[in-house]
């Protein structure tokens, strides 16, 4: 019990087989050797080592309340400012282990559902027990430091039309009926990122359900163990090719994944059930408990290391082929730090306007933080942009490990050198800004950015309409009218002429 090591995370895997399948195969045997998974199990098992540095006990865990045990820091419910930021702390060490190309390390979810838990009463209003059970479940995760994934989107069939009217009622997953045990799901959800790699999913509220009596069998909360009986899930192709690091820096190490979930009459125990039939408190979930802030905390910062990373290859690049004096390569250098200082400004504006919300919790001010997660989707692509504008050719005139060390290794040595490094240390950086930019793993980033907080579109929406703009307004038609009396006062008419 208590915060695992990374040897602790890959035996619960082990011991744990669920339904993954992957390239026309179902995984059998163990998952953390599978040549898909091995090396992005090494680095979340890395992630949990950190936490059994002895240099980094504190910076990594805190004392658990009900166990005394050490547990990781992601699972706090904050009570001050100090908590957040030792908060954001832990968080930047993860991001920074991945130049945060590991999105869904698992204090995305911990965060969230440390805040869920400290809103019991929000699940109580559905019934008494789900608070009692969103309760437990969180000190069950926090105490046992498992690994999480989730899932929240309904397939992507016909948007035009909600849950209930698709061509089949079983498309997007819905209860099907209840037990004495519990209620039995069928049908399917999207996207879970690390799911066929962690030990538990959350199966949470997603599109706003109209709130009308047929999107009722689609209204739920729960969560389940991965390994549960008829639960599976489809993989995407992986972009971990099995080459080596100098190879493909990024995708050989952080390939976290992403799957469809597709329930086949999963049996989902009350006990494990928050939110059910009722359709308004669903849709309110993430907001209402403050779990969305929570999870944009950890996003900040994960979007402050990964502009770190960009930023340091793009400057690394113009460094070593000899464009950092030219003037537009500058302004674009200059353009990846204003990215990463308006990172900065939302994640300390957000820790210094922290308030205790409704539910006791020290709470990063949703402004900055709802600002960043709407902007950084469409800075993402741009940064991105500059890589390639930067590195152009020399992201294609990229040989292979085995090409370095081959017959033409000569060659390379004296025509891929750069101005201040030899050939292998130019290639090595220029491999990284092209599985940054350009490989699979690089374009699924892109996509990952744009979307995995939800549609741009609709979010930017909710801000516009959520956004106080009263006082806005009222202060322009205060302007106006000021400008109209000022008119009144110096006009020939006022003054008697
Ligand atoms: C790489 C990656 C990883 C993840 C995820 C996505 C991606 C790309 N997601 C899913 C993510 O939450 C999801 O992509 C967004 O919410 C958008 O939903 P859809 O992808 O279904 O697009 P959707 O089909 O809704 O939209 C497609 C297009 O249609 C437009 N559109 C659709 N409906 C509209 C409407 N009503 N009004 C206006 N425009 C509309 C959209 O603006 C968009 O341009 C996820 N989810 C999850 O639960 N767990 C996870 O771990 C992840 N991980
Ligand atoms: O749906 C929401 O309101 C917030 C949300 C979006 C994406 C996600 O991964 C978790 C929560």
């Amino acid at each position: 019990m208590g915060a695992r090591t990374g040897a602790e995370y890959l035996r619960g895997l082990r011991e744990r087989p669920r339904e993954v399948w992957i390239h026309g195969e179902r995984v059998l045997g163990d998952i953390t050797e599978h040549p898909a998974f091995k090396n992005i199990t090494r680095s979340v098992a890395a992630l949990y080592d950190m936490q059994h540095d002895p240099s980094l006990r504190d910076a990594m865990t805190f004392v658990s309340p009900s166990s005394g045990e050490r547990v990781g820091l992601s699972f706090i419910q904050p009570r001050s400012q100090d908590d957040l930021r030792r908060r954001s702390g832990m968080m930047k060490r993860w991001a920074d282990y991945s130049g945060g190309f590991i999105g869904r390390s698992p204090d995305y979810l911990n965060a969230g559902l440390a805040a869920m838990a400290a809103a019991s009463d929000y699940f109580a209003r559905n019934d008494p027990r789900f608070g009692d059970n969103i309760k437990r479940y969180y000190e069950y995760v926090r105490e046992h430091d498992l690994c999480l994934t989730h899932t929240l989107i309904t397939p992507q069939v016909n948007r035009s039309a909600g849950p209930a009217r698709q061509a089949d009622p079983y498309i997007v997953a819905r209860v099907v009926k209840e037990t004495d045990a519990g209620i039995v799901v069928r049908g399917a959800r999207m996207l879970a990122t690390l799911g066929p790699i962690a030990d538990e999913i959350e199966v949470f509220p997603s599109t706003v359900l109209k709130g009308t009596e047929e999107d009722a069998p689609y209204s739920f909360a729960f969560a389940i163990p991965c390994d549960t009986p008829g639960l599976k899930f489809l993989c995407r192709e992986s972009f971990d090719y099995g080459r080596s690091h100098f190879d493909h820096p990024l995708g050989s190490r952080f390939e976290e994944m992403d799957a469809v979930v597709v329930f086949d009459d999963v049996l989902v125990p009350w006990e494990r059930v928050f939110l059910y039939q009722d359709v308004q408190l669903c849709n309110g979930v993430f907001a209402e408990t403050n779990a969305v802030v929570h999870m944009a905390h950890q996003v900040v910062v994960k979007n402050v290391a990964k502009t770190e990373f960009i930023f340091g290859i793009a400057t690394s690049i113009a460094d070593r082929i000899g464009i950092d004096g030219f003037q537009h390569v500058q302004e674009k250098l200059a353009e990846l730090i204003m990215t990463l200082e308006t990172m900065r400004a939302f994640l300390r504006a957000a820790e210094a306007d922290a308030a205790v919300d409704r539910w006791g919790v020290m709470t990063p001010a949703w402004a900055p933080l709802n600002a960043a997660r709407n902007l950084f989707p469409r800075l993402y692509p741009r940064m991105i942009e500059i890589i390639q504008q930067l590195g152009a050719s020399g992201l294609m005139a990229l040989p292979t490990e085995a090409d370095i060390h081959g017959p033409i290794g000569p060659l390379i040595d004296r025509y891929l050198q750069g101005r201040n490094v030899d050939a292998y240390n130019r290639v090595k950086l220029f491999r990284l800004a092209w599985d940054a930019s350009l490989s699979a793993f690089g374009a699924r980033q892109v996509l990952y950015e744009r979307f995995f907080f939800g549609d741009p579109v609709r979010m930017a929406g909710a801000l516009y309409t959520s956004y106080p703009k009263e006082p806005y307004k009222e202060r322009i038609q205060a302007f106006l009218d000021q400008v109209e009396q000022q008119e009144t006062a110096t006009s020939p008419v006022a003054d008697g002429e």
